[in-house]
C-alpha cells in the first residue's frame, strides 16, 4: 500500500507552519523549560520543517533574552521570532534578539476588543490603532519580517478590525494575525471572519493572514482549519497542544489533518511528519507535560488496539482501524495489545509471534485461562502469555487439576486452606491448617492425594514488574530416589504455589506409571 500520509500533495496550497510551543506553549502554568530544554526543542522544530520558530518573550526577563538570541543564532532554517507588547521596550529587546537570526522577525500585538481595551489597557480604541502603528513602524526599523496580531481579535468589533488591518499593513506589517485568544470562536465564525477582512481591508493582499486558535472549548485545531479555509495561510501552534490554559491548535493534529484529508483541506505544511512522536517525547520530557494515552496522533494509544473485534479487523487489514499509518508520524507499528477485551484472532496472532505454533483445542484451553488472567490483572504481558503456554504444554496430560482454593491468612493463626481439586475428573474438597497459607495449602493437598514425597524446593519469582504481577513459583519434590521440579504462574502467589506442587505431584506419579508399566511388560 502507498503511504498517502506521509508525503505532501503536489499542487497543494503551502501554509506556513508557526510554532510557538517555546512562547505560548512556555506560557502554560508548569511548562517552564530551562535554556538547555529550550536548544533541544528548537533545533528539533528546525529539523522537522517549521518555517517560523517564536522562541520566546525577549523582554519578559534576561533568560528570555538569552533563549531568543541563541536561537536566533543556531537555527538553520526557520524565521526566528521574538514577541513584543506595542511598547517600544519590548520592540527593542525583541529586535536586539533577533537580530542574530538569519531571518528575524518580530512579533507584536495588542488587544482590540472592547473589553480587553476598556479594561485592561484602559485606551480607547483610537489609541489602539495608534500603538500599532507605533509598534509595527518601530518594529520595522529593525526587521523586514514584523508581525502585527490583533489579541483577542474574535471579540473585536469587526469594523475597527479591518481600520487596524488597514493601517499596520500600510505602516509595515508583512504577517496580519487575529487570534482566537480565549478560545471563544466557531469554525463557521472564523471562516466568515477571515473572509471579510481580507475582502473589505483593500490592503490584504499585502500580508499574509495567520490563525492563532486557543483550545477552551475543544475547537482549537477545527477553528485553525476553518480559518486556513477562510484565507489564512499561517497556522500558530503547539507540539502536544500546550499553551495558556486548555492549551493551543496542536501542531501534529493540523499537520495530520491535511496530510490525511488533503481532499478537504488541500494544503500542504511541508513538516516532516515523521518526527512528530519524537517531537511529542522531546516536549513532553522538557515540560514534564506527560501527554494523555489518547492524544490523537501522539498520544500512546494512538495506534494501539486492545478491542478483540478491531484488533480482528487489524489483523484482515490495517485500514479497518487505522486512518493513517504509524510510520507516518514515527511510530514503529501498530500495537496489539492484549487485555480482557481481546479475541481468538489476536491472542493467536500474539502467541505466533512468540513462536508458538499450537492447535485448535490448545488455543481454546489456552484462551479460557487468558481471558482468567485479563479479568483480574491490568496488563497481559509476554512473559505472563509465556507463563500459560509454559502450563500449558507442562499440564496437558496432568490427572490431578486445582479447581478451586480459598485460604484464611493473617496474624491470628492458624491459616486454614479449603481445596477442591478435579482427580481424572472427580471433585474433592479438604479443609487443612498449617503453618503459614503455603504450609495449609500443601497439607489440603496431601491430605487429598496421599503421598510420601518430600519437599526439596520452594521458590518464588514475579514474572513481570508492578504489584498485580503474576508470581512464578518453582517447586521440586523428591520420592523414591526420583526428584521433579514443576512450575505453577498466577496472580495470587498461594494459587501458583498449589499450582506449582500439583504440577510437581502430577510429574512423580506419571513417572510411577510408567515405571509400573514398563515392569509390567518385562
Ligand atoms: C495573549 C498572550 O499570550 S499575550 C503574551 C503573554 N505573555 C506574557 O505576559 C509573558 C511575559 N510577560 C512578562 O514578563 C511581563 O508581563 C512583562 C515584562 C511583559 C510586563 O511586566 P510588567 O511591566 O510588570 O507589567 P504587568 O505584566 O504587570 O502588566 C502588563 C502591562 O502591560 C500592558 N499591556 C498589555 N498588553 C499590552 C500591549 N500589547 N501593548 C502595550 N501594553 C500592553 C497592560 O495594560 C499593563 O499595563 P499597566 O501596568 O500600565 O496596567
Ligand atoms: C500574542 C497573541 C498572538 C496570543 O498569544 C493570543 O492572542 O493568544
Amino acid at each position: 500500500m502507498t503511504d498517502t500520509t506521509t508525503h505532501p500533495r503536489a499542487g497543494a496550497d503551502r501554509v506556513i507552519i508557526f510554532d510557538t510551543t517555546l512562547r505560548d506553549g512556555e506560557q502554560c502554568p508548569g511548562a517552564t523549560m530551562t535554556f538547555e530544554e529550550k536548544m533541544a526543542v528548537a533545533d528539533l522544530l528546525d529539523t522537522m520543517g517549521v518555517d517560523v520558530i517564536e522562541a520566546g518573550y525577549p523582554a519578559a526577563s534576561n533568560g528570555d533574552f538569552e533563549a531568543v538570541a541563541e536561537i536566533a543564532r543556531r537555527t538553520k532554517r526557520a524565521v526566528v521570532a521574538g514577541l513584543a507588547r506595542t511598547a517600544s521596550g519590548d520592540i527593542d529587546r525583541a529586535g536586539e534578539a533577533v537580530r542574530f537570526a538569519k531571518r528575524g522577525r518580530i512579533h507584536t500585538f495588542v488587544s482590540t476588543s472592547p473589553v480587553h481595551m476598556k479594561y485592561k489597557l484602559q485606551k480607547t480604541p483610537e489609541q489602539v490603532l495608534e500603538m500599532s502603528v507605533a509598534a509595527v513602524t518601530r518594529a520595522r526599523g529593525f526587521v523586514d519580517d514584523v508581525e502585527w496580531s490583533a489579541e483577542d481579535g474574535t471579540r473585536t468589533e469587526i469594523d475597527f478590525l479591518c481600520r487596524c488591518v488597514e493601517a499596520v499593513i500600510k505602516a509595515g506589517a508583512t504577517t496580519v494575525n487575529i487570534p482566537d485568544t480565549v478560545g471563544y470562536t466557531t469554525p463557521d465564525e472564523y471562516r466568515a471572519l477571515f473572509r471579510t477582512v481580507r475582502e473589505r481591508v483593500p490592503n490584504s493582499d499585502k500580508a499574509v493572514f495567520s490563525v492563532h486558535c486557543h483550545n477552551d472549548l475543544g475547537m482549537a485545531v477545527a477553528n485553525s482549519l476553518a480559518g486556513v479555509e477562510g484565507g489564512a495561510r499561517q497556522i500558530e501552534c503547539t507540539i502536544n497542544g500546550i499553551g495558556e490554559r486548555a492549551g493551543n491548535a496542536a501542531l501534529e493534529e493540523i499537520v495530520m489533518a491535511m496530510r490525511v484529508r488533503g481532499d478537504v483541506y488541500p494544503y500542504d505544511s511541508g513538516i516532516e511528519s515523521a518526527m512528530l512522536t519524537r517531537a511529542s517525547k522531546v516536549v513532553a520530557s522538557a515540560t514534564s507535560f506527560p501527554v494523555q494515552y489518547n492524544k490523537a496522533i501522539v498520544g500512546r494509544n494512538a495506534f494501539a488496539h486492545e478491542s478483540g473485534i478491531h484488533q480482528d479487523g487489524m489483523l484482515k487489514h490495517t485500514q479497518t482501524y487505522e486512518i493513517m499509518t504509524p510510520a507516518s508520524v514515527g511510530v514503529a507499528k501498530t500495537s496489539l495489545v492484549l487485555g480482557k477485551h481481546s479475541g481468538r484472532a489476536a491472542f493467536r496472532s500474539r502467541l505466533e509471534e512468540m513462536g508458538h505454533k499450537v492447535s485448535d483445542n490448545q488455543l481454546q484451553d489456552m484462551f479460557v485461562r487468558f481471558k482468567e488472567l485479563a479479568d483480574r490483572k491490568k496488563t497481559v504481558y509476554d512473559e505472563d502469555i509465556e507463563a500459560l503456554v509454559d502450563e500449558n504444554v507442562a499440564h496437558l496430560h496432568d490427572r490431578i487439576r486445582l479447581d478451586s482454593l480459598t485460604v484464611i491468612a493473617g496474624t491470628r493463626g492458624p491459616q486454614r486452606a479449603t481445596l477442591r481439586l478435579d482427580i481424572d475428573g472427580r471433585k474433592v474438597t479438604e479443609e487443612a491448617d498449617g503453618n503459614g497459607p503455603i504450609d495449609a495449602v500443601f497439607n489440603a493437598i496431601k491430605a487429598l492425594v496421599p503421598h510420601e514425597a518430600v519437599l526439596e524446593l520452594y521458590q518464588v519469582h514475579a514474572v513481570t514488574e508492578g504489584t498485580d504481577a503474576q508470581a512464578d513459583v518453582s517447586v521440586r519434590l523428591a520420592a523414591d530416589g526420583r526428584a521433579v521440579t514443576a512450575r505453577g504462574a498466577d496472580p495470587d502467589t498461594l494459587v501458583a504455589s498449589a499450582k506449582a506442587y500439583l504440577g510437581a505431584l502430577n510429574k512423580l506419579q506419571a513417572g510411577t506409571a510408567r515405571m509400573h508399566a514398563q515392569h509390567a511388560a518385562e
